[in-house]
């Protein structure tokens, strides 16, 4: 464990560069590993998740090299021709690495063992066992259809159509990745829209995806098998889920003005931006662009006073790992915030309502826990007491970086007990907050 006290500081001032986004860089290398040629990656997230992606592509025959900072290169095996892992896959702490290699790995004829962390032991992956066995893909699951788990692919495997029963780009990425090695069209019907960071780089790729929109929004996504995709140059854009920390943090810390570069505003990732403008946050986009086939802008985030809101549940899915840093910025607000809707932060690397909710309190914020949400009562811009002792993170960066920024706005600070996890996603976390409180 690595325990550390954040101290109140501030204002921030400065401008930072957040590292690649998570989703983007598992998706590159798994898609440049899978493409018959060299994939060049730059702005890849060198966090441990992606590294756990990595190493496993390369223990299915791809090359993986790193060439630079953040600058990789990819020489693919071609789809179909992914290779038997000789050992089990260590997918660490990656909810994302676990559930879309095992898409990958379900069409191939192929056996993997799939372990993982504590955390990662407790998440669910019932949710894509059942469309990968549909498609024709056997498991071996421990109890509840968790890790470790054996999973031996099929080859042909059976296209389907498969309505998604939770608002997950996981399962709908699994089952598209599945898809490319099967013949035929395989469909992915999604009620809610989540994430689309895979139909995007797929179609980058090369592989003939096609996206219908319903009246009632509901996405009906086919992707056509035995794909052959094509090498790309990709430009990774900082994620978003790491800027949201900053921009919090600058939000209520008097006086700080941050800028933060090349931030992915991709519409099913942007849902905090415009949460916390609804909250009176002042965050401006300057030099809005595209990079890497998405989005991208500048944020100018100033102090603001915040005032509490009701979060509609129906944005949820563009801000779900977004809510921890959510939560410490109602703390600070002047009023009440509601927000509902959000079972899924129970099955994150941590249960992220109990886990905040006892976090939070432990700083001295007022907390009402729900079934599926959390009802928070801001101070009204007071720092919060802080925390007498350690609190727990239970092996989840988000809830570290959230007591972390919570640390800034107290009177004595937060203690978290363990701040290793952070390097998950985000490694240059610390140093980052540090220099612009510096
Ligand atoms: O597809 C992805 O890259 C991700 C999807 C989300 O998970 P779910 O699909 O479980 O909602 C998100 O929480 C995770 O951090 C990354
Ligand atoms: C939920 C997350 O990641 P994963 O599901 O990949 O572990 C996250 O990064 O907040």
């Amino acid at each position: 464990m690595r325990p550390r006290r954040f101290l109140p500081a501030g204002p921030l001032k400065g401008t930072i560069r957040v590292p690649g986004d998570k989703s983007i860089s598992h998706r590159s290398i798994m898609l440049g590993a899978l493409a018959v040629g060299e994939t060049r990656v730059t702005g890849l997230l060198e966090g441990e998740d992606v590294l756990a992606t990595a190493a496993a592509m390369r223990a299915m025959g791809a090359t993986v090299e790193r060439t630079g900072e953040g600058a990789w290169s990819v020489h693919g095996v071609g789809v179909g021709a992914l290779l038997q892992p000789q050992a089990p896959l260590d997918m660490g702490n990656s909810g994302t690495s676990t559930r879309l290699l095992m898409g990958l790995v379900a069409s191939h004829p192929i056996t993997a063992t799939f372990v993982g962390d504590a955390s990662l032991s407790k998440r669910p992956m019932g949710r894509v066992i059942e469309p990968l066995s549909q498609m024709g893909a056997s498991f071996e699951a421990s109890e509840g259809g968790r890790l470790p788990l054996i999973l031996k692919g099929i080859c042909p495997a059976v296209p389907i159509s498969y309505r998604l029963l939770v608002a997950s780009a996981q399962v709908k990425s699994a089952v598209l990745l599945a898809g490319l090695n099967t013949p035929g069209i395989t469909t992915v019907i999604e009620p809610v829209p989540t994430r689309d960071h895979s139909e995007r780089m797929l179609r980058g790729f090369g592989a003939e995806l096609n996206v219908e929109v319903e009246v009632d929004g509901t996405r009906i996504i086919s992707i056509r098998g035995e794909a052959e995709l094509k090498p790309q140059t990709i430009d990774v854009p900082g994620d978003p889920s790491s800027a949201a920390f900053f921009m919090v943090a600058a939000l209520i810390t008097p006086g700080s003005e941050v800028l933060i570069e090349n931030v992915g505003l991709n519409p099913t990732r942007a849902g905090l931006v415009e949460v916390l403008r609804q909250m009176g946050g002042q965050i401006d986009e300057v030099n809005a662009r595209e990079v890497g086939g998405e989005p991208v802008a500048d944020l100018l985030v100033k102090h603001s006073p915040l005032k509490g809101i009701e979060v509609d549940p129906a944005i949820a899915p563009s801000m779900i790992d977004e809510f921890p840093a959510l939560f410490v910025a109602a703390a600070l607000a002047d009023g009440v915030t509601t927000t509902s809707g959000l079972d899924e932060l129970r099955v994150k690397e941590s249960d992220r309502l109990a886990v905040m909710a006892a976090a939070l309190t432990a700083a001295g914020a007022r907390i009402e826990e729900r079934e599926d949400g959390l009802i928070i009562t801001g101070t009204g811009g007071e720092p919060l007491p802080g925390s007498a002792g350690a609190i727990a993170t239970h092996l989840d960066h988000r809830i570290a970086m959230s007591m972390a920024v919570t640390g800034l706005a107290s009177k004595n600070g937060v203690e978290v007990d363990d701040t290793r996890p952070i390097a998950t996603s985000f490694p240059v976390f610390e140093t980052m907050l540090d220099g612009l409180a510096a």
